[in-house]
């Protein structure tokens, strides 16, 4: 089976500026055709549809990169475990997915492209059935998780810790996507903000969004003792195990969240020679963990913190994290990790290489969810 890639490339060019249309007429088409699979889905289908595009996207600019791909789409496949999919469920969507992607297309849409879109969605979906049987083989579709503290850390963010019923592997740095019973088949990601324990406890750090039906539950309608579903672990921003590069972490708001994960992890190197954390907040009392970062400092003489503040009236020194590395006069001669808002990673990355950070030495993984790669200006 030989994908095209230069003719999906080609139909993605005509697909990507009417992305909103093509996504609205595919779960339209999906769910008036096979009116048993909306059942899976979420009454509010807006994030759902940000998705399936987004994973799209992921797959066909990475085409060429077979092992990438492949890793990719095994842990979606893994992930949509939690929603019920069945392998039944695949040829139903390829068919509407190349439908709508051809009604929009318009004139443009060239017979040959049917040919390979079929194709790669015939490989999409046996890479991902295949992924799923092998996991359904040793991990549940979803853990439950009980609630075992929640702390209101500000106004707006509670961190909260939770106990799975059953192990929960997964590397520092990844995330889990959360469901409160308020809001059921209604998903959210989190970073996992602690390295794997003995005690297989998970913290997550929720930001309270406006209008958020899963961050305004977990904030105010979420107790000790509650049970939580968790989706299986995700993501790529882990460390490599064998480094011993001079490690910096740059962190927004609660993107610290997997930062923290991962420099838990990394004060155990011993030959590590210094790991910087720079937490960059808006004001001074968005510094939620603070607290508890000076613990692991206490223990870690290595590890060096700076709070970077950019908002802030009354701060005479106002800087985001980045301003800050460059004020304190950090040398990025290692691995530099950055997670935080879309804008803040973009900004950052784009400093970083201005810094003459080569662009494989910064680690970035948008917001869970988001893109996976920034985009150099
Ligand atoms: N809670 C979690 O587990 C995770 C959250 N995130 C993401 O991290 C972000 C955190 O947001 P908040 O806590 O509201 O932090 P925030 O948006 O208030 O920002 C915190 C810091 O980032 C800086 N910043 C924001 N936008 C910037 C820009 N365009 N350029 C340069 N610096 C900028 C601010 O100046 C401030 O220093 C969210 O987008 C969230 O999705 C990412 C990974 C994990």
């Amino acid at each position: 089976m030989t994908i095209d890639i230069g003719l999906i490339r080609h139909s993605w060019s005509l697909i990507e500026p009417v992305a909103d249309q093509v996504t609205k007429h595919f779960y339209g088409r999906l769910f008036a055709n096979y009116p048993h699979i909306r059942e899976l889905f979420p009454p509010a289908m807006d994030l759902q549809r940000d998705r399936l595009f987004h994973a799209l996207a992921q797959v066909v600019l990475n085409l060429e990169d077979g092992d990438g791909v492949g890793d990719y789409l095994g842990q979606l496949a893994r992930d949509h475990r939690k929603y019920g999919v069945q392998p039944e469920h695949y040829p139903a969507v390829g068919d509407c997915l190349v439908a709508a992607m051809r009604y929009h297309a318009g004139e443009l849409w060239r017979p040959a492209y049917d040919e390979a879109w079929m194709t790669a969605y015939k490989f999409i979906a046996e890479v991902m059935i295949q992924a799923a049987e092998q996991d359904a083989t040793q991990s549940p579709p979803s853990w439950v998780a009980t609630v075992v503290a929640h702390e209101v850390r500000t106004p707006e963010i509670a961190v909260i810790t939770v106990q799975p019923d059953q192990p929960y592997p997964y590397r520092a740095g990844q995330y889990a996507t959360l469901q409160s019973a308020h809001w059921p088949r209604v998903w959210r990601p989190y970073s996992i903000a602690n390295a794997p324990r003995q005690d297989n406890l998970l913290t997550f750090h929720v930001r309270m969004v406006p209008g958020g039906w899963v961050s305004t539950a977990l904030m105010h309608h979420t107790r000790p003792g509650d049970s939580l579903l968790l989706g299986p672990p995700r993501g790529s921003l882990v460390l490599d195990r064998a480094s011993t590069s001079h490690l910096i972490f740059i962190a927004g708001g609660t993107g610290l969240a997997p930062l923290k994960a991962l420099i838990e992890e990394s004060v155990w190197v011993p030959d590590r020679p210094a790991i910087d954390l720079f937490h960059g907040v808006r004001r001074s009392v968005d510094a939620y963990d603070n607290e508890d970062l000076q613990r692991l400092r206490s223990d870690h003489r290595r590890l060096r913190i700076v709070h970077a503040i950019s908002d802030d009236p009354d701060q005479w020194r106002r800087q985001s994290a980045v301003d800050a590395l460059e004020y304190h006069r950090i040398v990025p001669d290692g691995d530099v990790f950055v997670c935080g808002s879309p804008d803040m990673v973009r900004v950052t990355a784009n400093r970083l290489l201005g810094l003459g950070v080569p662009l494989h030495r910064i680690h970035t993984e948008f917001a869970p969810g988001g893109a996976a790669r920034f985009a150099v200006l």
